[in-house]
């Protein structure tokens, strides 16, 4: 089988790879069709949607995989999301979310100011492509969950419910 990613990330490249070690997996650079920073769990979902879907229609007979993160509200509190999905050949579509932590007040605070979490985390750790390497999740976990690692269980459960459903 042949999958589709729909970033040139490397961090969601790697999941994809890692999950589907086993199959032929392609990048491919498409737009998420939402805001470039998704401020909810729906917008971030409707993201990696799109991208997936956009992969899937790229070519004949692909699977389609989409990863976008986001940032959401519990309460008053700002979280990072994650959100993925799978398109098959045949245009079913699955789903999957990732895990949350929270933000402290002061990105939520550039973020309403309309900065880009990438950006903003760049300027809070005092390095440079956060988003490419261990990611803003890296960050506030000590590192001991990375961007990919986190991507990495979203394919899990995208495979594991494409697997479940397929032979139904
Ligand atoms: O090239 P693409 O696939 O778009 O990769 P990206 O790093 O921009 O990732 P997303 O579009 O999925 O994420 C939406 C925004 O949130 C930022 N973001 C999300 N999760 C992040 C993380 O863990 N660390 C740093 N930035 C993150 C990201 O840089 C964007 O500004
Ligand atoms: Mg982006």
């Amino acid at each position: 089988m042949k999958i589709i990613v729909g970033s040139k990330n490397p961090t969601k490249i790697k999941a994809v790879e890692h999950v589907f070690a086993d199959e032929i997996v392609n990048s491919l650079s498409v737009p998420s069709k939402v805001s470039a920073q998704p401020f909810s769990d729906k917008e971030t979902r409707d993201g990696a949607v799109n991208r997936a879907l956009q992969c899937a229609e790229s070519e004949e007979d692909v699977y389609g995989i989409g990863l976008e993160g986001g940032v959401m509200y519990v309460d008053n509190q700002l979280f990072l999301c994650n959100w993925g999905a799978l398109v098959t050949p045949e245009k079913s579509i699955f789903t999957a979310s990732g895990a949350r932590v929270l933000l402290p007040k002061e990105i939520d605070d550039q973020l309403k100011r309309g900065v880009e979490l990438g950006d903003i985390m760049d300027s809070y750790a005092e390095k440079n492509e956060v988003r490419n390497n261990e990611g803003a999740i890296g960050i506030f976990t000590n590192n001991l969950i990375s961007r990919s690692a986190m991507f990495e269980h979203v394919v899990t459960l995208l495979r594991g419910q494409w697997e479940y459903w397929k032979v139904k």
